[in-house]
């Protein structure tokens, strides 16, 4: 059936509209993040698990929750944050809201777009509890990461905006905003990418659409600059591979990701960062393979940490799965409670990858 561009038919199943919303809410959201990047006091708390929430986290999820609700005010959404901490800490959400709250697009039609700003600084803390959606096999769900990369984003490393629209399951619509990855796809490849400290006017925005492609474009503060198409590169000898490698060893098993690298002939060193950057590098050649591999039995690895990613890859030419070669499975909840790992690589080498990392972990 040939669908012509301008069908209803056509505008529902390419996702146009959530795609438009998605990327220009990340956008948004990483003015944000940008402003609290340089500051020198980004507000770090710790949460119940030890692991570092900033002002940038919540005033993200703040901004993209309200641009959701005002777009689509029946869909769910599945957030990281929640703000029990901040209502116990009245000079912490003060300053998150004077942040907050002077954020807009510079381009006037595209903020509009967005649904307009927050109420008040008591409205922005119901926004943000309004991520607590339990996830699920049915209906519409979104996927938002304020910050991934929490630890990335205090050291001045890589970090990124994550937002996906997950229906019934699967993800439909993905969009990632990087600001300090360099706008030229290979650029990363030689720089020391992982701990650059940025300028102005660096940063991607990257999207994709399931069954429409991939996209990348330079970030900015306006409207949405042109995008341009991306693809992983054809990789026919394995061993000339390079691998996308997280920074934090407590979140993925280096010692086993080198064991890997080793059997696969690799000796290129690994391009270390922080967040699903490392999925945006891959997808635009940037490297070639992503392996998280546990560090413990007990993690369940959360679905806001991969489903734009994973979607990104897969239209970009490549294959997302688990250390057991299975796809990542969306339907459960809050978690990928049925997977343990993740492996990604284009499409051709997949396998080979595969059968290397279950010699590796002996499974
Ligand atoms: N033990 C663990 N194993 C795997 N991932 C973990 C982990 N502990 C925390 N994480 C996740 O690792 C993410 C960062 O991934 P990476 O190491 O690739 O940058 C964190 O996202 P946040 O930074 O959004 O909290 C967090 O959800
Ligand atoms: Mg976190
Ligand atoms: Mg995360
Ligand atoms: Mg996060």
């Amino acid at each position: 059936m040939l669908l012509h561009r301008y069908c209803p038919r056509f505008l529902e199943m390419s996702y146009e509209r959530e795609r438009l919303i998605a990327e220009l809410a990340v956008q948004r959201a990483t003015i944000l993040t940008k402003r609290v990047f340089h500051e020198k006091v980004k507000g770090e708390v710790a949460k119940d698990d030890k692991s570092p929430v900033t002002k940038g986290d919540f005033g993200a999820q703040a901004l993209i929750i309200q641009s959701l609700v005002k777009n689509f005010p029946e869909d769910q959404i599945v957030a990281e944050e929640e703000s029990s901490s901040l209502r116990q800490d009245e000079s912490l959400t003060v300053e998150i809201w004077e942040l907050v709250k002077n954020i807009e697009l510079e381009d006037q039609p595209s903020d509009q777009l967005l649904g307009g700003p927050l109420p008040s600084q008591e409205a922005m803390l119901d926004i943000i509890d309004q991520g607590k959606s339990l996830g699920g096999p049915r209906g519409r769900h979104w996927a938002l990461d304020p910050i991934d990369g929490t630890k990335g984003f205090l050291r001045g490393g890589q970090y990124a905006v994550c937002l996906a629209l997950i229906e019934d399951g699967e993800v439909k619509v993905g969009a990632i905003g990087c600001p300090n990855l360099p706008v030229d796809d290979l650029a990363s490849l030689t720089a020391d990418i992982g701990v650059q400290q940025t300028g102005a006017g660096q940063g991607v925005l990257i999207s994709a659409v399931k069954g429409f492609g991939a996209t990348t474009r330079p970030l900015s503060n306006a409207g949405l600059s042109p995008g341009k198409p991306i693809a992983m590169r054809l990789v026919t000898d394995i061993s000339q591979g390079i691998f996308c490698e997280g920074v934090e060893a407590g979140h993925s098993n280096q010692g086993d990701n080198a064991a890997v690298a080793e059997r696969l002939g690799i000796t290129s060193p690994s391009i270390r960062l922080d967040s699903q950057a490392k999925y945006c590098s891959i997808a635009r050649g940037a490297g070639d393979i992503y392996l998280r591999l546990p560090v413990g039995k007990d993690y369940e690895e959360k679905i806001w940490d991969h489903a734009a990613g994973d979607l990104i890859v897969q239209e970009a030419g490549g294959q997302v799965t688990d250390i057991y070669g299975k796809p990542l499975d969306f339907t459960i909840g809050r978690t990928l409670a049925s997977n343990k790992g993740v492996v990604a690589a284009s499409k051709p080498i997949h396998d080979q990858v595969i059968a290397a990392v279950q010699a590796v972990l002996k499974l």
